[in-house]
């Protein structure tokens, strides 16, 4: 069948609000279409080629943000704190791990969710689960429940905001490696991985000098001066991923000006449904989430349909199978795309295989199980002569207690201080940078392995 950004409206299809007034949402649909795209097909084939070259094990993908953006919380220093938060996370893996580190946020569209109930139900009331921003309101009542079109029109408002800050912090001089010492927020003066993260920043400060001596300096070389951030979301409310879909005048090819990578969940990625053949017809790189029930043949099948080119850097896999799962899950399936000589980048979510409710209600998830997540990702990956080239991370640069455990010991008592999620728990600040250095360490001695 051929393909059209529409053509997904003729499969069944997961996870989507019912919108009570149609003919609102054509109206929503078609000013969307009518608006720019958010970001350009050049841009979207660069970030394409650096994960080509992480797919052959030179470089390193670092995917991080909310789990969902939010519209009441849309402020700079949120913007700020986590664009910082991802610089310094890839400073620390990039110098100790050696490797170039590609940066994509889940900024500046990660809107709407799937989730595993279609109601919730508090105090014997039950409701529509909250959707995301995009689709519906968090608040507990009728009408905030109820899935608005007028939403994407705020979303995409939203993340054009977002993304133009992001673009300036990244270009205007504010990532310059000569100011990386003089990031250190407040929560790095009292983090216990401080004087590692200083003398990392030492040693830069040590090499730029060393390097102006040779003539190298911001003027010459511009990446010491800039950065690159791209952006991300899982595409899943598919009227608006379709509005935003754009042939290139360059190419004439289809791309998902959305976002820089869009990916698909766990949930809605059935073979015959509308989410693969929506993603198989974009040209934008593309991840897809592999839960611990995904089988071989599964997954082979989906690798056939959305990259049947083999083309490196089109597919990311990201497994996020739960920490005690991965042993028993992960090196069939590496075996399996090895011995096809499929070319995909392997990510680690270690996020949502391992979500807990806490005993008094939160949803959490333990340090020690995410860091065990990924420790055991490199070491299958490596002891099957594959190469592990990613994490994607729920995380905040703000001081949030939503994920227990870490260095200041967060208890399941701590989480009702500033559990401030809209959906799912977040590794805060200071667990971001604990997370930096063990996977800087466990990515050094994967590349020397
Ligand atoms: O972010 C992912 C999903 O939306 C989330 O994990 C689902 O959460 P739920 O199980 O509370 O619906
Ligand atoms: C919904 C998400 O994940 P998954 O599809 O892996 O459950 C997510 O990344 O927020
Ligand atoms: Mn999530």
């Amino acid at each position: 069948m051929q393909w059209t950004p529409d053509s997904w409206r003729q499969f069944p299809i997961k996870q989507q609000p019912t919108y009570a007034d149609a003919s609102e949402l054509a109206e929503v649909e078609s000013q969307l279409k009518r608006y720019p795209p958010l970001v350009f097909a050049e841009e979207i084939r660069r970030l394409q080629s650096h994960l080509g070259a992480v797919c052959e094990g030179n470089g390193f993908l670092l995917q991080g943000g909310d789990c969902a953006e939010s519209f009441r919380d849309f402020t700079a220093p949120k913007i700020r704190d986590t664009f910082k938060v991802m610089l310094q996370m890839a400073i620390v893996m990039t110098f100790a791990g050696e490797v170039p580190v590609v940066k994509v946020g889940r900024m500046a569209g990660q809107f709407a969710k799937p989730r595993s109930g279609d109601m919730e139900t508090i105090d014997g009331i039950s409701l529509p689960s909250y959707r995301g921003d995009i689709i519906n309101g968090l608040d507990f009542t009728e009408a905030a429940r109820k899935p608005d079109p007028q939403r994407m029109l705020t979303a995409y408002h939203h993340s054009a905001a977002t993304l133009n800050l992001l673009r300036a912090f990244a270009q205007g001089g504010y990532a310059d490696l000569h100011k990386v010492h003089k990031w250190n927020m407040g929560f790095i003066n009292a983090n216990p991985m401080k004087e590692k993260y200083q003398a990392i920043s030492e040693r830069i400060q040590e090499s730029l000098r060393f390097m102006e001596v040779l003539g190298i300096t911001a003027e010459t070389h511009p990446t010491i001066h800039e950065t690159e951030l791209f952006t991300s979301h899982e595409a899943l409310l598919l009227p608006y991923e379709e509005a935003l879909t754009r042939t290139d005048s360059l190419t004439g090819m289809p791309y998902n000006c959305s976002a820089h990578m869009v990916w698909m969940g766990e949930r809605t990625r059935q073979l015959d449904h509308a989410h693969i053949e929506f993603f198989r017809g974009i040209n934008n790189p593309i991840g897809v989430k592999v839960g611990p029930t995904a089988t071989e043949d599964e997954l082979m099948a989906l690798i056939d349909v959305l990259n049947p080119k083999n083309e490196p850097g089109r597919l990311t896999l990201i497994t996020r199978m739960g920490a005690d799962n991965l042993a028993s899950n992960l090196p069939k399936l590496i075996r399996r795309v090895q011995k096809e000589g499929r070319k995909v980048v392997w990510s680690s979510d270690p996020m949502h295989g391992n979500t807990v409710k806490a005993s008094n209600g939160y949803k959490t998830r333990d340090f020690a199980a995410i860091v065990r997540e990924i420790r055991q990702f490199f070491a299958i990956h490596q002891a099957e002569g594959s190469y592990a080239g990613g994490i994607h991370l729920e995380m905040t640069g703000e001081n949030v207690t939503e994920c227990t455990g870490g260095a200041y010991k967060i208890s399941q008592d701590d989480l009702a201080e500033r559990y401030l999620t809209q959906c799912d728990p977040r590794l805060n600040a200071d667990q971001v940078l604990e997370l930096a250095f063990l996977v800087a360490e466990s990515l050094g001695k994967a590349r020397q392995g």
